[in-house]
């Protein structure tokens, strides 16, 4: 069922540092919340830029405030690559963040590394279900897919988020809760990655988007500056039940 689409939050900070903060504060608010009010907090994860943003979580008052040992960590993509690689978005999160606070590692969940992009999508999908059949993990009452408490998402120049790309078919995706993309323009090719319907059926979204190379882009996406009749980027499709918040920096803010 579509959903109505509410205001962004858009904030703009000086720094990236200021952004880094105030994505902490953030953070550890919406924990605090969603765990005193449902007892845990789902945090689906990007790769790229995002985790180093997220250093000042693991880093005082939050590292000793948040109860980590209610968080649940998922990815919204991840590439199809040993969990080992410097490629992988879990190793990236292991290394910047994860390994730095106590997360239970029963709550961290990776996808198969051992599976085909195809494989590893199915599986992903197959370990939602049970996360759902368990009521570990809510439906959405409005969509029917799985609703996750926060997604901190960032943001290509060519406006993917995820992995879902403008000229890729997998952006259009209805039913599938995970699918699989073999040709990322973005390297490595072979990736999953969630679909919208699981992105938009999200409590909170964060766009964390630093650096003069989006400048342009954030202008499309929130300034209007979309050609008459072309498509949409899949920014543009970012969409949650909950609250969207922009967080940039003055250069990814420049155009605005
Ligand atoms: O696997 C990945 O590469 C990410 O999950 C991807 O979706 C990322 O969030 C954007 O490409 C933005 O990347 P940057 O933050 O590095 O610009």
């Amino acid at each position: 069922m579509a959903h109505k689409k509410s205001k962004p939050t858009i904030l703009k900070f000086d720094s990236e540092e200021d952004v880094a903060v105030a994505l902490a504060k953030y953070t550890a608010d919406l924990s605090e919340k969603y765990i005193r009010d449902k007892g845990s907090f789902s945090v689906v994860l990007s790769g790229g830029t995002l985790i180093d943003t997220l250093r000042k979580m693991v880093e005082p008052p939050y590292k000793d405030s948040v109860d980590w040992s209610k968080w649940l960590i998922f990815w919204v993509d991840e590439r199809v690559v040993p969990l080992d690689s410097d490629d992988s978005n879990y190793k990236l999160a292991c290394d910047g963040f994860l390994l730095k606070v106590p997360i239970p590692s029963g709550n961290i969940y990776a996808i198969n590394d051992k599976l085909s992009p195809d494989g590893a999508a199915n599986d992903y999908e197959a370990r939602l279900k049970h996360l759902v059949e368990s009521k570990i993990i809510p439906i959405s009452d409005a969509s029917g897919f799985p609703k996750f408490d926060l997604m901190l998402l960032g943001m290509g120049p060519d406006g993917h988020v995820a992995s879902l790309f403008p000229t890729h078919q997998q952006r259009y995706e209805k039913k599938r809760w995970v699918t699989f993309i073999t040709d990322s323009p973005k390297p490595p090719p072979p990736r999953i990655t969630f679909t919208f319907p699981v992105i938009n059926s999200s409590s909170e979204i964060a766009m964390v988007v630093t650096g003069a190379d989006l400048a342009n882009t954030v202008k499309i996406a929130l300034g209007g500056g979309l050609e008459p009749g072309s498509t949409p980027l899949p920014c543009m499709e970012v969409s949650p039940e909950g609250g969207l918040t922009w967080f940039l920096d003055k250069d990814a803010a420049s155009k605005l």
